[in-house]
């Protein structure tokens, strides 16, 4: 289960920081080596006054392990040809580390595995980072002998949009009867660079995608807006930002609204802090009502979303399907990361197979 992770205490926030700032397929910098630790001890103290501020760290580990766990639980019953599974986390930022993940499952003895990123919307910054970190752990031997497969995006899978759809329900049942269609939903997603953006990365596309599933699930019954948040950095990112959306929808005698984070299937700083602490709180300074949906966290229908597209793929994988989907092989056309090539090559040979 592939993610970027968090600083599961706040001392580990610096840790997380350099490793994100030393990510190149993330942010490429000139001297990377070199500034990375030099952004990240600038940014550690703002940072870390934020997971003070959600509860003392990110609960990211857990309810990932909670998750895999779960999902490996019903892929017993539901796909017992391939039984016994077990979920591994491995974070591109924080413990556990592929490193990490990749000695336990040489301990297991682990011969056959699948790289299930956990963003549902496919991004070379995020699951692509991710897999070509393991690309290159493999080449370093770490994940010798393992046969790979990859689940590399499921944003419109039905399962996950009902959970994200349930969810918006639940928050919507906040507002009395006769108010309640005239809420705006705000889906929330990290911002992208232009850059990226431009080069041809398809997240933003697919988060649109998401977003629609999810309206056309709800039946259209209130006006939407898809808008980015999280931006970082004086360069120019996808918008409207959030912020600026909700002030705009105030501006505009809006007196109702949901965010609805879409892009992270866990809380975060983000949702905890950005949305909660600064947005809601803003909005209502602003004479509006504002609600944030559930993060998907411990949703039991979000963990059998998960089960299931995981037995879709083992079905698929064992009719004679290709290791990686047909999207997954095509670079952005604005690609000039040489890593990016050899990962899908590799990936779509089956890894060590
Ligand atoms: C799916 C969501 C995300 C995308 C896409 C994404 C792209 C992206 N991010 C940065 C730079 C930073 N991101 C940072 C934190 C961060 N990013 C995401 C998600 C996505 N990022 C999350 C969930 C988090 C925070 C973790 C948490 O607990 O909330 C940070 C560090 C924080 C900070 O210094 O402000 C940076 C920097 C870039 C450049 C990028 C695309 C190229
Ligand atoms: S940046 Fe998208 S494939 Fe390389
Ligand atoms: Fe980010």
């Amino acid at each position: 289960m592939l993610n970027m992770g968090g600083p599961s205490t706040v001392s580990e926030t610096h840790d997380f920081l350099k490793n994100l700032f030393s990510d190149g397929d993330l942010i490429p910098l000139p001297f990377q080596s070199a500034l990375a630790p030099w952004i990240a001890r600038r940014r550690t103290p703002q940072i870390e006054k934020q997971y003070t501020d959600i509860g003392g760290g990110s609960p990211i580990l857990r309810w990932s392990e909670l998750q895999g766990e779960g999902m490996v639980a019903l892929l017993d019953e539901l796909h017992p040809a391939t039984a016994p599974h077990k979920s591994y986390v491995a974070f591109r930022y924080a413990r556990p580390l592929a490193e990490e993940t990749a000695k336990r499952m040489k301990e297991d003895g682990v011969r056959r595995a699948i790289a299930f990123t956990q963003y549902p919307q496919y991004s070379c910054s995020t699951t692509g980072s991710s897999l070509n970190d393991i690309y290159r752990k493999n080449r370093a031997g770490l994940f010798s002998g393992i046969n790979w497969s990859v689940i590399d995006r499921w944003g419109t899978h039905p399962g996950f949009v009902e959970a994200v759809a349930q969810n918006i329900e639940s928050a919507l049942r906040k507002f009395p009867g006769d108010n309640r269609s005239d809420a705006v939903l705000l889906f929330s997603a990290h911002s992208l660079p232009m850059s990226v953006v431009n080069r041809g990365d398809p997240y933003v596309l697919e988060v649109s995608a998401t977003v629609a599933a999810v309206m056309g699930r709800l039946g259209h019954t209130n006006p939407y807006r898809l808008v980015w948040q999280s931006q970082v950095g004086p360069s120019a990112w996808m918008g409207p930002q959030t912020r600026d959306a909700i002030k705009g929808l105030a501006r505009l005698g809006k007196k109702r609204a949901i965010l609805v984070p879409i892009a992270f299937t866990s809380d975060h700083i983000e949702t905890l802090y950005e949305l909660d602490l600064e947005y809601v709180k803003e909005a209502h300074e602003l004479g509006m009502e504002v609600y944030r949906t559930e993060s998907l966290n411990d949703s039991p229908v979000f963990i059998r979303a998960l089960a299931d597209i995981a037995v879709q793929h083992l079905k698929e994988n064992a009719a004679g399907a290709p290791p990686t989907s047909v999207q997954m092989g095509l670079r952005c056309p604005g690609c000039s990361n040489p890593t990016c090539a050899q990962q899908k090559s590799f990936f779509a040979r089956g890894g060590n197979a």
